[in-house]
């Protein structure tokens, strides 16, 4: 079955068609990257799967069910910047989404509940290379550690899907290199679906099993507004990456892909 599927799915925002007709099958576990030019409704298209944005047409399913009509913690987001809580420590905001969760079911954790969540937080920190950050603040942690917190806070929630908008876009080289292999490695362990949108066609095909160009093929000024983007390009990496399986065609640790 696959994980999310999307069907005749328009966006239209007032007379301005956004995304004209997306159908989609992405299958459970795949990373699909989305690429396309500034405005062509990448973003959109993430909003909508989060649940932030509701079709205008069409429908989008998860494993075969309508999307319920708010975000839940069966999708978990990282956003360029700001996705991490700057009043709480990297504990606080690790903790932070299972406590709320764990509040609303059974009222506030407490003892052995509470102590096994923060050998789970501490587990997760550790698992994105934060291990002795835990008593910091965010504005204390590097652009870097800030997004590989951002990713540990997502990934507590066990989401189905874990969505990306241009999650490492504001990163040196150097540190985007570092982290694109962590992406790699926790895509690879946790079960999960990844769909990230980049401005990168090198981290696309980097980190990505299928890269999808949205684009708008009619641009001229008068057609702008009446009609919208659609997928122009589905390009399946080759050799196929699978989940859990590192090919012989992936770089070593800590080294980019030439295109
Ligand atoms: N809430 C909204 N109300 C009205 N128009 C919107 C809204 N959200 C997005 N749009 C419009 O939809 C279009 C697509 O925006 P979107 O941010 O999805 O594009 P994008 O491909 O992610 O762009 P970028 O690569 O620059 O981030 C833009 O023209 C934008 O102005």
């Amino acid at each position: 079955m696959s994980a999310i599927s999307v069907e005749n799915v328009w966006k239209e925002y007032g007379d301005q068609v956004v995304l004209e007709n997306l159908s989609l099958q992405i299958a459970d576990r795949a990373f699909v990257a989305l690429v396309g030019p500034s405005g062509c409704g990448k973003t959109t298209f993430l909003r909508m799967i989060l649940g932030q944005e509701r079709p205008t047409r069409g429908r989008i399913l998860l494993d075969g069910q309508p999307l319920p009509p708010e975000p839940g913690p069966d999708r978990g987001v990282v956003y360029q910047r700001y996705s991490v809580f700057p009043h709480l420590t990297v504990g606080g905001n690790v903790m932070l989404g299972p406590e709320l969760r764990g509040a609303r079911l059974t009222g506030r954790r407490f003892g052995a509940a509470r102590r096994r969540l923060a050998d789970e937080a501490r587990a997760m920190i550790a698992a994105v290379g934060l291990a002795g950050s835990e008593d910091k603040y965010p504005a204390q942690l590097s652009g870097g550690m800030q997004q590989r917190l951002a990713l540990a806070q997502a990934l507590m929630m066990r989401p189905r899907v874990l969505l990306l908008d241009e999650p490492f876009g504001a990163l040196d080289p150097g540190i985007r290199a570092d982290i694109h292999q962590l992406m790699k490695r926790l895509w690879n362990e946790v079960p999960m679906t990844a769909v990230m949108v980049t401005h990168d066609l090198r981290e696309a095909f980097t980190l990505a099993t299928r890269v999808i160009a949205l684009e708008r093929l009619r641009d001229r000024p008068e057609e702008r507004e009446r009609y919208g983007a659609r997928i122009t390009r589905d390009i399946s990496i080759w050799p196929p990456r699978v989940a859990g399986q590192r090919t012989s065609f992936d770089p070593p640790e800590g080294a980019e892909p030439p295109l």
